[in-house]
Parts: structure tokens; sequence; C-alpha cells
């Protein structure tokens, strides 16, 4: 059996064919035994209702700035709009299995508020994030019961703290790629799928023909000090490589076609970018 964590975010979303290919794949090699957990982020979507609410999105190192208001966005645009149409899609791409949970749910992704940090990507002084989450533990018992079940868990990335705030736990915003990451390296999946709206990690980030097909730690952290890699990049190589320690057996970051999966798995670097420790 193959276990794989699926990411893809926003952009990915909004895009209805990529949506319906990639969803088309994973229904594809769950029939032919595969097991998957997907995870998806909104980051636009999220920056769009801000705006439509007059608030202003935040971003220091491809992690946005969360205060309360911005957090009842999250809220509705993950748990609510999102989760609904991604596993609407699912459905109709053939997998029938297909379960929208959040991280706060049975306390899938439990995680304390970050304190303010340096961050990768920004300036040098310290960023508050507000009520973002630093992930404390992933309670993968949840994703294995579904899968027993035939279930494929669809998992949007809100987190919870276990420490009660009065009569609840506090709800935390977390980076898709930071849950995706973590679960990936909780459950020990053969692969971890981070999907996106460019074919991989690029030498030249506009210029789609400048795809990296192996990409080690060093290097990555070089791209990054010297602003190679920027934005929401950052975020998903820092986690996938902070993660891969833990026994993932291995990272991709991919563009949404299809077909894309399948190739990925079976030739490592041959359409994506394959993180190598
Ligand atoms: N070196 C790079 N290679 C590829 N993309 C990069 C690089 N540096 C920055 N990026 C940007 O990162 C984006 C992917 O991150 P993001 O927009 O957060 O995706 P997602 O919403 O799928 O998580 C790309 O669309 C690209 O604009
Ligand atoms: C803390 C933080 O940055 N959370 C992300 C969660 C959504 C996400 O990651 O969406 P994408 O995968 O589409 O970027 C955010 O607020 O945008």
């Amino acid at each position: 059996m193959t276990t794989a964590v699926l990411k893809f975010g926003g952009e990915v979303i909004a895009d209805a064919s990529a949506l319906a290919a990639v969803l088309g794949d994973v229904a594809r090699l769950t029939a032919a035994g595969w097991k998957f957990a997907i995870c998806h982020g909104g980051g636009p979507q999220a920056n769009a209702l801000q705006e439509r609410l007059g608030l202003q999105p935040v971003k220091v190192g491809g992690r946005r700035v969360t205060d309360a208001a911005t957090l009842q966005v999250m809220k509705y645009v993950l748990a609510g709009e999102l989760s609904v149409d991604v596993v609407a899609a699912a459905l109709a791409a053939g997998l029938g299995g297909a379960l929208g949970i959040s991280g706060v749910s049975a306390g899938l992704v439990t995680a304390r508020r970050r304190p303010p940090t340096r961050v990768s990507g920004g300036d040098e002084e310290l960023v508050d994030f507000g009520l973002v989450g630093d992930v404390v533990e992933i309670r993968t018992a949840l994703i294995e019961h579904l899968w027993a079940g035939g279930y494929t868990p669809v998992i949007n990335t809100l987190g919870v703290g276990l420490d009660t705030e009065g009569s609840t736990c506090p709800v935390f915003n977390i980076n898709a790629d930071t849950v995706s990451s973590a679960i990936a390296g909780a459950l020990k999946v053969d692969h971890l799928f981070l999907m996106t709206g460019v074919p991989g990690v690029l030498r030249d980030k506009d210029d789609p023909s400048t795809r990296i097909a192996r990409l080690s730690a060093a290097e990555a952290r070089g791209a990054i000090e010297m602003k190679g890699i920027v934005g929401g990049m950052i975020p998903k190589v820092e986690e996938a490589l902070a993660n891969l320690a833990l026994g993932i057996g291995a990272v991709h970051i991919l563009g949404a076609n299809a077909g894309a999966l399948q190739a990925e798995a079976a030739a490592p670097g041959s359409v994506g970018t394959v993180l190598v420790g």
C-alpha cells in the first residue's frame, strides 16, 4: 500500500479544470489501493474576502498575520466554502469517500500560539503573527481510522490549542504547507506532494522552464538567503525540509497537471522538484 499526503493551495482550487484533473488522478490511485490525505489552503480566496470586508491582508515570509477578524475570515473560507467545494469536486471526480474535516476535528492538529519570531524572507525584527499556531502534535488516529473505513480525508488547515480558554479551546490559523508537512511526517507517508501554480522550484521564479529537478536542503537554504526562493515558496520548502527527517519517503513540489502524481511517484524529479535531505 502506498500512502500520500497531497496538498494544494487556493490557486489550484480556483482553477476548476486543474482541480478536477488532480482529483481524478487521486480517485484512480485510491481505487488502485493508495491512501491519500488531502490538505488544502485558500490563501487567495482569504485575501479576496478580507478585501471585500475592508481588511488589509498582511503576509510576512509567506505567512499571514492573523488578528481576530482575520481568523474569522479563515474559518469562513477554509472550513466553510472551500472545504465544501473541494469535497464536492472530489465526489464529481469519482472519489466517493472524500470527507471534509479540519485540523480542529478530534484535535487532529494541536497547536500553540506562535511567539513573536524572526522570519526567513522578512526583515530582521521579530514578527508577531497574532492568532497563528505552531504545530505541537498531529493526532494521526483519525486519519488512520478514516483510511480503514475507506474514506479520504480532505483537511483544512486550522489548528486547535488544547489549553482551554474559558469554555473553549483556541483555534489557530496555520499555513497549509506547514500542516501538510507535519501530517506527512507524523504518518511517515511514502509521498508528500505539494502542488501549486508553478511546475516546481524554479531557478528564476518567473521562468517556468528553469525547474530544478532535485533540490538539496543546503541549496534550498542558500536560495532562500539569496532571495531566489521568496514569498509562498518559502514555507513550502522550509516546512517540508523540517519534516523530511521524520520519515517521509519523498517530498515533491509540482504543478497541478493530469498525470503529474503518477509520473512524479514513479520517477521523482521528472515533472516537479524532489527535495533531498
Ligand atoms: N524559486 C521559486 N520557484 C517557484 N516559485 C517561486 C519561487 N520563489 C517564489 N515563488 C512563488 O511561490 C509561489 C507558490 O507559493 P504560493 O503562491 O503560496 O502557493 P500555494 O498557494 O499553492 O501554496 C509561486 O507561484 C511563485 O510565485
Ligand atoms: C498562517 C498562514 O499563512 N495561513 C494560511 C492558510 C491558508 C494557506 O496556506 O493557503 P495557500 O496554501 O493557498 O497559501 C493563510 O492564512 O493564507
